[in-house]
């Protein structure tokens, strides 16, 4: 069983059946026209057995009848057991196929609204455990769930109607104590909506807390805060559990209530048909058998009630999760941000069909602005002119604003009073996805994946770039052999290697996009004196007819710079 989750009540007092969820998902209209037939059939089964075995026991028992009479119903009874069976199996195997068609879906229409918002607003570990953990957990929704509840709407009633037939006071109480169930199941349901809440609250605080510290292990073993953090995990996931169990007991109390309404149901069924058979009221081997049909038959109008509640609890993750997509899918894209952001150095390949660049090498200008950080001092004002097809050097000292003044430029960051503009043309009102298209980026940290150095450069562009491209831009950057392994986040190159991948996936995108734009965030950062003169050796021709945007400090960069500035 799952903790439960914050719309559980909402859910639950709509029957929890998530149109979003069947809507965005391809293929679920037909797995519930299945589980509908199904649900049928299964209906059939369960009266059909009741009647079978009734007839059997009250032929056997009031009719006196012998094996050869029995047989045939026999016969009619182990294959009504096996129909039950294969329905279950059929049920099973329809039930996986969706669940796995809807899981990928929403993946996939997740990953893409993902690319398409503005960069560095989610934290990946939590974005991550909804993603991976969080969308599995619709499993349960979808294979259990789900079919739960066509069997609750069709079971009670097909069991209701045939006990009005057989005995129609029995069938009252029935009928009468059957909302009960659900009834119940949304009064739990209101009860634990603020403890579920709470709930996925620290299950999102478990992961952040994970990933970061995944991240930042070696580092506290280096400063020796390592074991410190075992207290501070032990507080987490001590949180964690008193919260999971305290959604557990109320689980456990909801399927104890629904238990107990059932039975005394039940019980009260029993009773009634009870006092008629002993008093005569039901006779003979026919008032045996509709005793025993009733008797068998009422427990089976609840208990796809009471499944349903207690599949909801299972579900309820999944659909926490999901309503966390729905939040991901209806944010508003950036402006433009219908092609991805393809100018990020973690950016996936985008759709072929790119916006056309700036035509020729900008004059970029910024006028007065501001930047400024939430909960952080505004950057001081900034006003400046990048020539067109000219180096400029920006020096001004550190934490100035230098990268994220360059990141403007691709819009990642907006100023918060002031203007950009590129030929006179406010970046406001160009197509940002034009613009990126039009700009080769290096920024500061890199970000590598898992691959070759090859696979790393090749990022640079969303088309496949030719083998030789890939090898002119390495050599130009005087980055590793592009066979070298690369483990995620750049593990397994030194600073200043990872750091001439980056400057190799700008010059590839310079040489194949002919980006009028090169931005380089600290280039030459890590390098010693000799390789940093053959960088900016080989960076010679790509500044030609580029306005190029460079932040550094060193002198030989300065040296090779056009106009130079600082702030
Ligand atoms: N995501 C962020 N959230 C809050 N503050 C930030 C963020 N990114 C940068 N800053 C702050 O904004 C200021 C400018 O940062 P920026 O990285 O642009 O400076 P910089 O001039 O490139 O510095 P350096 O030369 O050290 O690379 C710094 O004070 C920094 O702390």
């Amino acid at each position: 069983m799952t903790p439960l989750a914050p719309q559980y009540t909402r859910n639950a007092a709509a029957g929890a059946f998530d149109r979003r969820l069947l809507h965005r998902a391809r293929g679920a209209s037909v797995y519930i026209g299945v589980c509908a037939a199904l649900g049928l059939a299964q209906t059939a089964c369960v009266i059909a057995g009741a009647w079978l075995t009734a007839s059997l026991v009250a032929g056997a028992f009031a009719g006196g009848q012998d094996l050869a009479a029995l047989t045939p119903r026999l016969i009619g009874l182990a294959a009504v057991l096996a129909a039950r069976a294969l329905l279950a199996s059929v049920q099973e195997a329809a039930a996986n196929r969706a669940a796995a068609g809807v899981k990928s879906g929403l993946r996939r229409q997740a990953l893409e609204r993902l690319m398409r918002l503005p960069s560095g607003t989610r934290h990946t570990g939590e974005t991550a455990q909804l993603l991976v953990r969080g969308i599995d957990a619709l499993d349960a929704y979808f294979a259990r769930y789900l079919p739960q509840l066509v069997l609750a709407a069709l079971v009670p009633a097909g069991v209701l109607a045939v006990m009005f037939l057989a005995h129609p006071p029995a069938a009252l109480v029935v009928a009468l104590t059957l909302p009960l169930i659900p009834l119940f199941g949304v009064l739990i349901g209101r009860y634990t909506k603020a403890r579920a809440e709470r709930q996925w609250a620290s299950t999102s605080a478990l992961a952040h807390h994970f990933a970061d510290l995944v991240a930042g292990l070696p580092t506290l073993k280096a400063f020796g805060r390592a074991g410190r953090q075992a207290g501070a995990i032990q507080v987490t996931t001590g949180e964690y559990r008193r919260r999971s169990m305290a959604l557990l007991r109320v689980a456990f109390c909801s399927a104890l209530v629904l238990e107990l309404a059932a039975s005394l149901s039940v019980a009260v069924v029993a009773v009634t048909v009870g006092v008629q058979l002993v008093e005569g009221g039901l006779a003979g081997q026919a008032g045996l058998q509709t005793a025993l049909l009733v008797l068998i038959l009422a427990p089976e109008a609840y208990l796809p009630l009471r499944g349903v509640g207690t599949h909801y609890h299972a579900s309820a993750e999944g659909l926490a999760a999901a309503e966390r997509v729905f939040a991901i899918l209806a944010e508003p894209v950036e402006p433009g941000g219908d092609a991805a952001p393809h100018a990020g150095p973690a950016a996936l390949p985008a759709a072929p069909h790119l916006p056309p660049p700036l035509r020729r090498a900008p004059t970029i200008m910024f006028r007065r602005t501001v930047f400024g950080y939430p909960g952080r001092d505004p950057l001081p004002e900034i006003s400046l002119t990048v020539p067109a097809a000219q180096t400029t050097v920006l020096t001004a000292r550190s934490g100035a604003g230098k990268s994220t003044l360059l990141a403007a430029l691709l819009g990642f960051r907006r100023p918060v009073t002031g203007s950009i503009a590129f030929d006179g043309t406010d970046l406001s009102g160009l197509d940002p996805a034009a613009v990126r298209r039009s700009i080769s980026w290096l920024p500061q940290r890199p970000v590598l994946i898992d691959g070759t150095v090859a696979d790393n450069v090749r990022l640079a562009v969303p088309e496949d770039a030719p083998d030789a491209a890939v090898a002119k831009a390495i050599a130009a950057a005087h980055a590793p052999d592009a066979r070298r392994r690369v483990a995620a986040n750049g593990a397994g190159l030194s600073a200043g290697e990872a750091a001439r991948v980056g400057l190799a996936r700008a010059l590839l995108r310079a040489d194949l996009l002919d980006t009028p734009v090169l931005l380089l965030d600290e280039p030459t950062a890590h390098l010693d004196a000799d390789t940093e003169r053959a960088v900016l050796e080989s960076l010679a021709p790509y500044r030609e007819q580029r306005t190029v945007l460079i932040a550094s400090h060193r002198e030989a960069v300065r040296a090779i710079a056009d106009r130079e500035v600082a702030w």
